[in-house]
């Protein structure tokens, strides 16, 4: 499990995270919702210690983060970090030689997944299948935490429902994800929790599930109560 508790994050004289408290489990995909500028990637680079966090704690199995930690951990971020030269098939080879965790199995069958060719140079990629190639390069990763920031922003319909047809297969499943969004949309049957973030604080944090079967609600009904 990982714990965010009572983190606190200052730019300068900006407070973005005033105390934020949240935890995100094996098995489940956690959603941090919040508008633009909220603080999501802030919360993201903290857990990954991107970034120094002014107060609290984020542990991972119960320990402080330390290199042990970081290593269970992969971190999508929303723009490919690979250099626009190389072919995926390269990017791959990369990525083999500098994480011991790197699964190429994985990483092929998720190359059928998104229909992708190994060929391809990152630069000539669509937005939409240089999204693809991040999930697919984060998701090879045999570790047991997925940070994913805005995995679906700006790309096609058909895109989107090829990446969250991954979500729903085998190569997520028993991992604890956590994805940023603005949006809900289309992903909302995915969600297991959801974290709304407003003002540098957890406004709420619930079971998508326990509120569509307790109360009717929809993850967008509970935002527009929360945020209206
Ligand atoms: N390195 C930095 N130095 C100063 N300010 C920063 C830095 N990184 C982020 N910020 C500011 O912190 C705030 C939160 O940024 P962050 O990127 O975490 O928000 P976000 O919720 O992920 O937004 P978006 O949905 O637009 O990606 C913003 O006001 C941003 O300008």
């Amino acid at each position: 499990m990982i714990e965010v508790i009572e983190v606190e994050k200052s730019y300068g004289r900006k407070k973005i995270l005033k105390g934020i408290s949240f935890t995100a489990k094996k098995g489940e995909i956690t959603c941090l919702i919040g508008m633009n500028g909220v603080g999501k990637t802030t919360v993201l680079n903290a857990i990954m210690a991107l970034t120094p966090i002014n107060k609290g704690k984020i542990l991972i199995d119960g320990s402080p983060l330390d290199k042990t930690g970081l290593e269970k951990i992969t971190f999508i971020p929303d723009t490919i970090t690979m250099l626009p030269k190389m072919t995926i098939a390269e990017a791959m080879e990369f990525m083999n030689d500098f994480y011991t965790y790197w699964n190429q199995e994985r990483a092929n069958e998720l190359l059928g997944f998104f229909r992708l060719n190994r060929k391809d140079r990152i630069s000539s990629l669509s937005k939409g299948n240089a999204a693809k190639v991040n999930l697919m390069l984060g998701l090879a990763l045999d570790v047991d935490y997925v940070l994913m920031d805005e995995p679906f922003s700006g790309i096609d319909m058909f895109s989107r429902e090829e990446i969250t047809n991954v979500f729903t297969s085998h190569l997520i499943e028993n991992r604890a994800v956590i994805i940023t969004t603005h949006e809900v949309g289309d992903i909302e049957h995915l969600i297991d929790k959801v974290v709304l973030l407003d003002d540098g604080l957890v406004t709420k944090e619930f079971s998508a599930e326990e509120a569509r079967e307790n109360e009717g609600k929809s993850v967008i009904d509970v935002m527009r109560e929360v945020y209206q």
